[in-house]
């Protein structure tokens, strides 16, 4: 899903030309990167969804650039509270428009960080950095990395605590409007229950999913299916499939495995456990839930990143 007109792609990357770029991805969910340590590499909407072009460009599902905090007004905001957030991960959809957050690109950000020699991070070792839904703290651990993804919310509250769900999805290859459910990690989802893994590989996500009501600035989608049994060695499990906001289906969704954590064991209730296995097609994510500063519960994602070329662009 790109938003920049196929013959347009052409002279928008040549105004990007000599840049240096690595690629990289997390269970899948791929990103093209870029190191700015002078805060002299804005990439605008357009040129994002150029170098994002699967088929015209690079080819990813979101652009992050890596900037010191102190170069952008949302950065040097953060670093009032957090002046230890050094880099910024400036993050921006396949069709060029912001998120505040994006999960798997944390993991690969940090790690593109320590592979471009930007940081030293020792396995065990910790750094904090900004994004535009707040400050996070990354720990490297012996496969990757986990990240304290902060607090989630529900997005319509009222209705879900009565309910349980808030929302209507309908999607091609479901026959019927399904129940779901609104949570925000810093950026929003609407996490949709099937019953099955064959209605979960039925659903057809070439188009966006319609969601009813919509969350204000739109949402990104996933649907899931439970394990059977759920809970396995007092870890819970769940299928997941993500219809990206800004991007269409991708192989995985850290924010949206964290939402779809969130509302399975909302809907599983007392029970439920606080560690989870998120499958997506690109692999498996780790969703934790424990008590963070100040009373709040918070998330914690954890997953591989890897890097898996540099270049120049021509
Ligand atoms: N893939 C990301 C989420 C990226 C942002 C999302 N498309 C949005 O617009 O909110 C993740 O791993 O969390």
């Amino acid at each position: 899903m790109n938003a920049t007109p196929a013959e347009t792609t052409g002279p928008i990357l040549r105004t990007l030309s000599g840049l240096r770029f690595s690629k990289g991805h997390g269970t899948g969910n791929d990103f093209v990167l870029v190191a700015d340590p002078e805060g002299v590499r804005a990439i605008g909407a357009d040129q994002a969804a150029a170098l994002c072009d699967r088929h015209r460009g690079i080819g990813a599902d979101g652009l992050i650039r890596a900037v010191p905090s102190r170069f952008l007004p949302e950065g040097r905001e953060l670093l009032t509270e957090a002046p230890d957030a050094e880099w910024f991960m400036d993050y921006r959809n396949a069709d060029g428009s912001l998120s505040e957050m994006c999960g798997n690109g944390v993991r690969v950000f940090v790690h593109f960080l320590r592979t471009e020699g930007l940081i030293d991070l020792p396995d065990g070792g910790s750094l904090t950095i900004g994004t535009r839904g707040g400050v996070k703290t990354v720990v490297r651990t012996g496969d990757g990395y986990a990240v304290d993804m902060g607090p989630w919310e529900f997005i319509f509250p009222g209705e879900a605590s009565a309910k349980a769900m808030d929302s209507l999805v309908t999607a091609d290859g479901l026959e019927v409007a399904r129940p779901a459910l609104s949570v925000s990690m810093g950026n929003p989802h609407t996490v949709v229950a099937l019953a099955e893994l064959s209605e979960l590989t039925g659903t057809r996500l070439f188009t966006a999913p319609k969601v009813d009501p919509v969350p204000a600035n739109g949402t990104n989608v996933e649907f899931v299916v439970p394990a059977e049994p759920l809970v396995h060695d007092g870890v819970g499990s769940v299928t997941m499939r993500v219809h990206e906001r800004g991007v269409g289906e991708t192989q995985s969704c850290g924010t949206g495995a964290c939402a779809a954590a969130v509302a399975i064991r909302h809907w599983a209730g007392a029970e439920a456990p606080d560690a989870w296995r998120v499958h997506v097609p690109g692999g498996v994510v780790g969703v934790k839930f424990f008590a963070g500063p100040g009373g709040h519960e918070h998330v914690e994602l954890s997953g591989p990143a890897v890097i898996v070329a540099s270049g120049t662009l021509s």
